[in-house]
């Protein structure tokens, strides 16, 4: 008989005294009740060794023998119909001396069942002075419904701590009977205990679980070599992962194979397999010590386990110091060894609690010296979960390739070209389009300059060049051409102005019989009505209705909210001395400059649009007459500096010079030479209809002049 022992229950309360309450002592009950790992040894069927055998084959050979044992309703440990199990044989508080009929401790008790209730903790059935298994108010144990809150009743009913053992939950609190809350679940002033095998009582494994481990691809050599052993408790054998540190046994945990854990209490939390990576360079960090075994079986000794598994989710809280970061103890514990480690490699579980943990281990150690696991892929759209899934089902081969191809952990800001290599290809094979920008639709000005989605352009020129026709200009091209929508910030403008000259310019003809249409015919009511409906549907206005200039956030906010809510590939502020410019008393202009045409280039990359910025030179001193420097504009030379594209507008006013409606297109500025260089264009202007054409005549001399003389 090897599963099947029972033990006295004396030795059963020793025993259980001494046991951490890591899972709560929920699990000792269900370890009394349903010993899973128990198998009676007459009924033990000769087992054929091998790795290929399935989990589930050894499930089946570890049947609980006691599952169809009727269990006395004066046991100890009947379960009552209110779900509430008390342990009365199993405490694992030395019994205090207190009774529990005075009168002053029945009324603490009554007062803490109701504060337990408002936290919605039904203790009305839990006796104190013990541990009961409760269904957690949190999680409410998951799918299968288990008792997982661990709650405990101090002896006297001063106070009272639960702590939920279930990873992806892990609810813990305490609340005092005189209103105080306490966090602190384990008894405060603990001392760490000395253990041995001998006083634990260890054993060496037995062929049952050896078999469960072979069928888990992990050989007895590696069993062996990491001295893990097996426990009886009652009835049971359990698995003893022991924790060692260089040669003195340190903790010991248990394992059920229903996957439930616990720890031996007031033990020192360090890496399982610590002396492994005593020296080492490069360690490798998995979330259970079935992992690290299995990583061992893959020839990678430089391994540890966590102890306590995975966190439900990453705290949104800093790092605790030293002495508060009590999840992460092992850690600090092990500092010494983990500071010599210049490659640390994450290899927790790909679900989300292994990340968490992945990200909790990674900022306390440093990122830059942390690289992560990715689990190959099992179909084609889930990965293996873990180390021993990966061997199981790949082989050793695999995951050592897995471990090999591990990628550095991502440091938030800190990239590398691979990161957007689909971006790179995106961009060679021309599938957004646009790659070569937009042609602005004259052709004289597309050898210098045409629209790329995300830059920023800015447009300078002295007063009444025609800045503002031209963009608006370039706009109606941009929107026949490739139906472009455009959100429009322009703060000089009456709306109705703005509409005359958009109208104009869509519909080609004036729109009133005035002077300045010469003798072509204004709009007709029709083409006007048409024209709305396209102005309406290409333009959106940002206005400020306010007595208030807007500030450039607020304009950026508004022009967000168009591109989500009308696509708009392109917006114009216009001009830039009509925003509110406030700035702190210890902002410099540049300064504020600088980062007001941040914000708009931001803005720009994120949503894929183009930003057309007016901006006014500075009051020229002795103008001659030429086209302005893009280092005159009026604040600073962060606009020539920051900006994609920089266009200076000049039109000539001197019939002696050329034709008055020559334009001059003076790029001056280009980032991105797939997009144009710099150089001049000339179109003509029809004020008729506020329509710029290729010039025809390009000035043999064209006007170089500098804005100032020499
Ligand atoms: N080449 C040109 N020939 C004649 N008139 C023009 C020419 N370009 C623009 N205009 C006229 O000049 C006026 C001002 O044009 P626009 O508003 O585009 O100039 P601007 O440079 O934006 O001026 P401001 O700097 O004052 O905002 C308009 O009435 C427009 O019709």
């Amino acid at each position: 008989m090897r599963f099947l022992l029972r033990l006295p229950q004396t030795h059963l309360r020793k025993l259980s005294s001494s046991m951490s309450l890591l899972m709560g002592s929920k699990q000792f009950l269900e370890f009394c009740l349903l010993p899973s790992f128990a198998a009676a040894a007459s009924s033990s069927p000769s087992y054929t060794r091998g790795v290929q055998r399935q989990l589930s084959s050894v499930s089946r050979r570890f049947r609980p023998v006691l599952a169809s044992r009727p269990v006395s309703k004066s046991s100890p440990y009947h379960q009552r119909p209110n779900g509430v199990s008390p342990y009365t044989s199993v405490s694992r508080s030395p019994t205090p001396v207190v009774d529990p009929e005075d009168g002053a401790v029945q009324s603490r008790l009554a007062n803490l069942r109701l504060k337990l209730a408002e936290n919605g903790i039904d203790a009305q059935n839990c006796p104190s002075g013990q541990y009961s298994g409760l269904i957690c108010p949190e999680c409410e144990g998951g799918d299968s419904g288990e008792k997982s809150l661990s709650l405990f009743i101090a002896a006297d009913c001063s106070s009272a701590t639960w702590n939920c053992f279930r990873g992806k939950c892990g609810l813990k609190g305490g609340v005092r009977v005189d209103g105080r809350f306490t966090t602190s679940v384990v008894p405060v002033g603990k001392v760490e205990r000395k253990v041995t095998v001998e006083s634990l009582e260890l054993e060496p494994l037995c062929d049952e679980i050896e078999d469960y481990f072979a069928a888990r691809m992990i050989s007895a050599e590696t069993l062996k070599r990491n001295r893990v052993m097996q426990k009886r408790i009652g009835d049971e054998i359990v698995i003893a992962f022991t924790y060692w540190q260089r040669g003195e046994l340190v903790s010991v945990k248990y394992r059920y194979l229903t996957k439930k854990f616990f720890q031996e209490k007031n033990t020192r939390r360090i890496f399982y397999g610590l002396d492994d990576i005593e020296k080492a360079s490069e360690i490798i960090i998995v979330e259970g010590e079935i992992d690290k075994l299995a990583m061992e079986e893959a020839g990678l000794r430089n391994c540890v386990s966590v102890p306590d598994g995975a966190p439900a989710s990453v705290s949104s809280k800093e790092t605790p110091p030293e002495e508060k970061d009590t999840k992460y103890k092992f850690l600090w514990n092990c500092n010494d060894y983990l500071k010599k480690a210049s490659r640390i490699v994450i290899a927790t579980d790909g679900d989300g609690a292994g990340q968490a943990l992945a990200e909790e281990v990674a900022r306390r150690l440093g990122k830059e010296r942390c690289w992560r696991v990715k689990w190959p892929k099992k179909s084609d759209d889930e990965h293996y979960k873990d180390a021993n899934e990966v061997l199981m089902s790949m082989g050793p081969h695999s995951l050592s390739e897995a471990v090999r191809s591990a990628e550095p952990y991502p440091i938030q800001g800190l990239f590398s070209f691979k990161d957007f290599f689909d971006e790179i290809d995106a961009y060679y094979h021309r599938t957004h389009g646009h790659e070569y920008g937009v042609s602005s639709g004259w052709k004289t000005l597309d050898n210098f300059y045409s629209v790329v989605p995300g830059e920023l352009t800015v447009v300078t020129g002295v007063p009444n060049s025609g800045k503002s026709e031209w963009i608006d200009a370039l706009l109606c091209n941009l929107n026949h051409s490739v139906g472009w929508k455009f959100a429009l910030c322009s703060m000089e403008n009456k709306v109705r102005d703005h509409g005359r000259k958009l109208l104009e310019k869509h519909i080609q003809k004036p729109f009133f019989d005035a002077d300045y249409g010469r003798s072509v015919p204004r709009m007709s009511v029709e083409e006007l009505d048409e024209g709305k409906l396209w102005l309406d549907d290409t333009f959106t206005l940002i206005r400020c209705e306010l007595d208030s200039l807007p500030s450039i956030g607020w304009v950026l906010e508004r022009a967000k909210a168009a591109v989500l809510r009308h696509g708009i590939r392109g917006l114009v502020i216009d001009p830039y001395n009509e925003l509110d410019h406030q700035r702190t008393q210890r902002q410099t202009e540049t300064e504020y400059v600088s980062q007001m045409l941040t914000k708009i280039k931001r803005f720009a990359q994120h949503h894929s649009c183009h930003v057309w910025f007016v901006a006014h030179p500075k009051q020229l001193q002795q103008w001659d007459g030429g086209p302005p420097n893009l280092y005159d504009i009026s604040g600073s030379a962060h606009f020539i500096n920051k900006c994609d594209n920089g266009i200076v507008i000049h039109r000539n006013r001197d019939e002696k010079a050329g034709p008055l409606d020559l334009v001059q297109i003076c790029v001056r500025k280009v980032r991105n030479k797939v997009a144009g260089q710099i150089g001049d264009a000339y179109l003509c202007y029809d004020r008729a209809t506020g329509l710029f054409s290729d010039s025809p005549i390009t000035p043999e001399k064209p006007e170089r002049r500098s804005s100032r003389r020499p």
